[in-house]
């Protein structure tokens, strides 16, 4: 005990100070020294130790929680503007996750903050049970209207606030679980063409199914011919997704990160994306504009012979008042569809064909279960589908490979904390579905196609594997409102393709067999490289299912 805590002598102490001493030191004012007893002192030093430990631990946490999570260090000013990658930076930001150790990485471009989501617990975590927090949408140049490309129409770049759901509403009355068989005639209809086409002109299968997917969804939304996915409208759209591709893109411009870039003139160096915009603007109102002005035109006209949901949502409009603002809104919402269904769906079903090409013994357990099932006097359909999860467990298997895009990024509107870090409010936040899809935590060797992942033994699907329709999508309130209609779709053109055909590998003029190349392009749909591949008729049997189409109307 040192001196300088003993009391030397009882008149020199106060007596607050001597009543502690009595209590602490069992000092005895009868003695003229203090002293311990033994077990005081034992109380003491554990305390000391236990305090040094609470100050350790809450040093730490405090230095940690003024710590964002772990990420490549960026210089002055640009930060990480030089470390991301322009494509595939999905698998960039696994590479960190797995440097850092890390699920959850950041880094900064200028003074924005991205936070990425490599794992399915985080992006649960964080986009789902705090989805109040992280469902906003960050301005880019796609959607900010002094850029003025136009994408501000598309609820899937609106901030998360009254307009997003009010187009969330009425999108939901079209595309939730119970109203999608409604559709299951529309998408029967183009299915036949489809498999016609595949039949009659093989060789330009990539273009048949990018097509179908088109085609598809324009009857359901516009109730339009599939002529419009050829000639003009084909091209305006071409022209407006390429402008979503490349705009939404962040780090495509620089105004992304410094949004004070936006008030440069058009003309000044920096303002690309100005010039960029003035170009596409046109392609994407006519986008929008075109089939629903087509639609509205024949209604008016008394000519419309075909329902969708456009002439559905016209239908309830009031006649006498004036429309305009819940027409933006049908106008909107109907060019969401058409945008957010065609190119996923079709990205799904190419990795699907690539998949088939490459795996026949996939090919032989699918058509052992299918003619099984419904045997080869019919083609399968909806009614099949508890029956056929060898079929359910290929279309998981292809949305998952078809997940390389990293999605729409949410936005996190006030300051949080996650596991001790700190996440600044406004931050970006990614999640890498690609990452947490291919996670070998979760799926035994997560990059090769192997639906029999998914199926236990006695045939059924498993339960316990995690379904990747639920990263595919999306996650939390901006999770993907289309996904009842998509799934309903490409598991139906899965089984009627696979009831009719065998998809092989092309051969050239000389005899020799073009391998895929397996690559895939970059972009909010990842899609496989152009291919080539065969589409032989099962047997005659398969082949008298294709019927003559009922019209390619
Ligand atoms: C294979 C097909 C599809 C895939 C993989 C897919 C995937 C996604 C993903 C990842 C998101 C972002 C979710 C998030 O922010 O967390 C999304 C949003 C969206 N999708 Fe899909 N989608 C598909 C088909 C469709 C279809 C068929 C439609 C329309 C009928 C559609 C309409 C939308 C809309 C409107 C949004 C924006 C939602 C919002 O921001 O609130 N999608 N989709």
């Amino acid at each position: 005990m040192p001196d300088v805590f003993r009391p030397s002598t009882e008149a020199a102490q106060p007596a607050i100070l001597k009543h502690a001493y009595e209590h602490l030191f069992k000092w005895d004012p009868s003695r003229a020294t203090a002293q311990l007893d033994d077990t005081t002192m034992q109380y003491l030093t554990g305390l000391a130790i236990f305090a040094l430990i609470v100050i350790t631990i809450l040093y730490d946490r405090s230095r940690k929680l003024r710590q964002h999570p772990p990420g490549p260090r960026g210089l002055p000013i640009i930060g990480n503007f030089l470390d991301i990658p322009a494509k595939w930076e999905w698998q960039t930001y696994r590479k960190w996750s797995q440097d850092y150790d890390s699920k959850i990485i950041s880094f900064k471009v200028f003074s924005k903050r991205y936070i990425v989501v490599n794992s399915w617990k985080t992006a649960r975590d964080l986009l789902e049970k705090r989805a109040s927090i992280y469902s906003d949408r960050y301005d880019s140049v796609a959607n900010n209207p002094t850029s003025s490309v136009g994408w501000d129409r598309n609820m899937g770049f609106h901030q998360y606030g009254d307009k997003w759901r009010e187009y969330k509403r009425v999108f939901h009355q079209y595309f939730h679980q119970g109203a999608v068989p409604r559709y299951r005639a529309t998408s029967l209809k183009h299915l036949q063409d489809l498999l016609y086409l595949l039949l009659t002109q093989p060789d330009g299968f990539l273009v048949h199914v990018r097509a179908f997917g088109a085609a598809m969804i324009l009857d359901v939304t516009y109730g339009v011919e599939s002529s419009w996915t050829h000639g003009t409208y084909s091209q305006v759209t071409e022209e407006a997704v390429h402008s979503l591709i490349v705009s939404a893109n962040a780090g495509s411009y620089v105004v992304d990160y410094l949004p004070i870039l936006r008030y440069l003139p058009s003309w000044a160096p920096g303002a690309r994306f100005k010039r960029d915009a003035a170009q596409w603007n046109k392609a994407v109102a006519a986008m929008f504009e075109q089939p629903f002005n087509y639609v509205k035109q024949h209604k008016a006209d008394g000519t419309l012979n075909r329902s969708s949901i456009t002439s559905s949502l016209l239908e309830n409009l009031d006649p006498t008042i004036d429309n305009s603002k819940k027409e933006a809104v049908i106008r909107g919402v109907a060019g969401n569809a058409h945008i957010g269904g065609a190119d996923t769906i079709t990205s799904a079903l190419l990795w699907f064909c690539l998949a088939m090409v490459m795996h026949p013994d996939i090919q032989q357990k699918a058509y052992k279960e299918i003619d099984r099932v419904v045997g080869s006097h019919r083609l399968p359909d909806h009614s099949d589908k508890d029956e056929l999860p060898y079929i359910t467990a290929i279309m998981m298997e292809s949305l998952s490979h078809s997940s390389g895009s990293v999605g729409i990024q949410h936005r996190l509107v006030v300051d949080d904390e996650y596991e001790n870090y700190h996440i600044p409010a406004g931050s970006i936040v990614i999640p890498n579905a690609w990452a947490i899809l291919h996670d070998e935590d979760t799926y035994h060797r997560p990059e090769t196609f192997n639906p029999s992942r998914y199926i236990l033994a006695n045939g059924n699907l498993n339960p316990d594997v995690p379904d990747p329709m639920d990263v595919a999508f999306g996650f939390g309130r901006r999770r993907c409102p289309g996904r009842h209609f998509a799934v309903d779709q490409i598991w139906l053109i899965i089984a009627q393709v696979l009831a009719v055909f065998n998809i092989e590998k092309a051969i050239d003029a000389s005899g020799n067999i073009i391998e895929p190349t397996e690559e895939f392009t970059s972009g909010l749909a990842s899609t496989p490289a152009p291919f080539k591949a065969c589409f032989v008729p099962r047997s005659d049997r398969a082949r008298a299912l294709i019927q003559t189409p009922s019209i390619l109307t």
